[in-house]
């Protein structure tokens, strides 16, 4: 992202500068993670990647060519599950096979691969509605791992599974992560999530979103990412990113408080 800004208009006419001067950059195959305080525009910033919505200045570019629309080479996993309450476990994730015109079978045997990966042996012919928040969350990686992005964008995709799952979950992400590479950037208001998870974690100002500081994050990998937060080294990470980012979250409350 190069020097991009956005501002919505408000119902009351004026302008909300969402995001400002906004510059950062994930290398191919980086897991960057991104921290900020709620309503700073995190979001906001995905969309510009994905592109979904554009810029008012600035320039967001995948792989040197700026970004028209939503391409085929970034894949996403949001808060929501995407999957279809209608399909089965192996159909939702033959999805994106048969959406580029991959013949059934083949789509099939591939989707049986990714039911392994993720664990889900036994489920294919599961309905999302027959599953846990943990399985469907699953379901829904597969479904964007098997298009095998070049750029994945993740907004808080474990926020709403229990402490114990959201872990397990981390973890998986981190081993299908592995196995094709993309470059992700996962939007997190967890900041033991991002640190355990990522090589890189971008911390975002209040609004207008800006980046603050940018923290390499040189754990070991493979990492367990319940394990690693006990290690010296992630605490020592741990105070020095939440002191930049207690200041931005501190901004955020002053202003909700006095809106309120
Ligand atoms: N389409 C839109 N029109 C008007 N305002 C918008 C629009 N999208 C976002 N905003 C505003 O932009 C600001 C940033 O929103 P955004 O969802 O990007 O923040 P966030 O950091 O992801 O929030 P959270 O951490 O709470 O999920 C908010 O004040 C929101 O109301």
């Amino acid at each position: 992202m190069r020097d991009v800004s956005k501002s919505f208009s408000t119902p009351q006419g004026g302008n909300h500068d969402v995001l400002r001067d906004i510059n950062f950059s994930v290398a191919p195959g980086e897991f960057t993670a991104v921290v900020g305080p709620t309503g700073c525009g995190k979001s906001t910033t995905l969309s510009m990647i994905c592109g979904t919505d554009q810029p008012d200045s600035g320039e967001v570019l995948i792989g040197g060519r700026p970004v028209d629309g939503i391409g085929d080479q970034v894949g996403f996993v949001f808060q929501a599950d995407a999957v279809f309450p209608w399909k089965t476990v192996i159909g939702n994730i033959a999805t994106g096979p048969r959406f580029r015109g991959m013949p059934r079978k083949e789509a099939l045997a591939e989707a049986a691969d990714w039911v392994r990966r993720v664990g889900l042996a036994g489920f294919e012919r599961y309905h999302p509605h027959q599953l846990s928040g943990g399985m469907r969350k699953r379901v829904a990686l597969a479904q964007t791992m098997i298009n095998r992005p070049r750029v994945l964008l993740m907004d808080e995709p474990f926020a709403g599974l229990d402490v114990q799952t959201r872990q397990i979950m981390s973890d998986e992400l981190l081993s299908l992560w592995e196995l094709t590479r993309p470059s992700v950037v996962f939007i997190t208001h967890d900041l033991e999530e991002a640190i355990s998870l990522a090589d890189r974690v971008v911390v975002m100002t209040a609004g207008p979103a800006t980046v603050k500081q940018e923290f390499r994050i040189d754990l070991p990998r493979p990492r367990n990412t319940r394990e690693i937060r006990h290690t010296p080294e992630f605490v020592k990470l741990h105070e020095r990113i939440w002191e930049a980012l207690r200041d931005e979250v501190q901004v955020a409350y002053r202003r909700s408080v006095t809106a309120a």
